[in-house]
């Protein structure tokens, strides 16, 4: 299983590099790897054998790869498609809402272990660029739980950590309008 960083590691404060195509193997690697850990982390024979905390998003920074490289996984209704299944490659948000969502839970991150209470607020819709491991462009909106996640690891390309974003004077402030998700 593949070893996941944890905060005060510097590389999770860095801006990752944007990648290049074609993928050389070991970038290819990289995407399976990332796809690989989420699918085992939900999968509760493999999440308790491995000890895995399971995870709907990971980007290569945590592990250790300082790549603009994230992959996607959340799981749909029981029994159904995942909702969205993607490894993004120098992902770009290229607008998003004025309207502000945050999830009513609060965030974690697997590279955290501690808990950071407090609202972390995104927008609730995104277009968003990104590259697919063939090299192909795409061009997608995302809204409400995806859009968060979404933002959740395009900030770790960027050095940016959930808490980054929780008001430290007063952490459950949140606009009064913003969309609360379950
Ligand atoms: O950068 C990526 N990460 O740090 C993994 C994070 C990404 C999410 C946190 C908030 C938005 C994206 C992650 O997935 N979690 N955060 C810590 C423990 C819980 C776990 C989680 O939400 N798990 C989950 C949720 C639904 C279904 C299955 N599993
Ligand atoms: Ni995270």
């Amino acid at each position: 299983m593949k070893n996941i960083i944890r905060e005060g590691n510097p590389i999770l404060r860095a801006r990752s590099s944007e990648m290049t195509f074609p993928l050389s193997n070991d970038d290819k690697q990289l995407a399976h790897d990332l796809m690989e850990f989420l699918e085992n982390s939900q999968d509760e024979e493999i999440a308790e054998k491995y000890h895995l905390r399971a995870g709907v998003g990971l980007a290569a920074p945590q592990l250790a790869i300082s790549k603009r490289m994230t992959a996607v996984l959340i799981p749909g209704p029981e029994g159904e498609e995942p909702s969205l299944k993607q490894v993004l490659i120098n992902p770009t948000i290229l607008s998003q809402s004025v309207q502000v969502a945050a999830l009513s839970e609060g965030e974690g991150c697997l590279s955290v272990d501690r808990d950071v209470p407090g609202y972390v607020p995104r927008a609730d819709r995104i277009t968003l660029r990104y590259f697919d491991i063939e090299g192909v462009q795409h061009k997608i909106r995302l809204k409400n739980y995806e859009a968060i996640v979404v933002q959740h690891e395009i900030d770790h390309l960027n050095g940016i950590l959930f808490f980054d974003h929780i008001n430290n004077d007063k952490p459950f402030a949140i606009p009064n309008d913003a969309i609360m998700l379950e």
